[in-house]
């Protein structure tokens, strides 16, 4: 399965508003195989889109412990079309972040304890639940870059 080059600060793709997804097509499924196949290649436990230079709203949150975060907790990957932050907890916690497109940096980020998530998966279906801690915070981190936002800014 093909991987594809990821775009690091300063490449204007990741400034932008990424684009709803309207078509669930074999092409959204390709996609979201090369995003997969980018991310594990670069051991991450998520990426979005936008990172792999497409400007579309989809990302992957897939928490596993791994050597950049041992104890990241051990999910399922999931697969988000069109994903919407419903609400966040009042409370918030600091935590530390990287981010594939900002090498070589950890930063301290503060986001909601937990959030109520809705997405759709691949086929198109609607789908609504409530993350809590380090996989709230991939969520959290992920919409950011569908928004055009990177650790870069969130600290600023
Ligand atoms: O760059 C990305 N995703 O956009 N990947 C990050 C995801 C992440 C998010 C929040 C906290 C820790 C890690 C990674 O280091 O695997
Ligand atoms: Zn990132």
């Amino acid at each position: 399965i093909q991987t594809a080059p990821i775009a690091i600060t300063g490449d204007p793709v990741l400034y932008q508003k990424a684009a709803p997804v309207i078509a669930f097509d074999v092409a959204l499924h390709n996609l979201t195989q090369t995003l997969m196949a980018t991310m594990l290649q670069a051991r991450g436990v998520g990426i979005a889109a936008p990172q792999i230079g497409v400007s579309q709203r989809l990302f992957i949150v897939a928490s596993r412990p791994n050597e950049r975060y041992p104890d990241a907790p051990l999910m399922e990957p999931m697969v988000m079309v069109n994903p919407v932050l419903l609400s966040g907890s009042s409370e918030w916690e600091l935590g530390e972040e990287g981010c594939l497109s900002v090498p070589g940096k950890r930063l301290s980020i503060a986001r909601h304890l937990w959030i109520d998530a809705q997405w759709q998966d691949l086929q198109g279906n609607t789908h609504s639940g409530r993350l809590h801690g380090f996989v709230a915070r991939i969520f959290q981190h992920e919409l950011d870059h569908l928004d055009g936002i990177t650790l870069i800014e969130r600290i600023t």
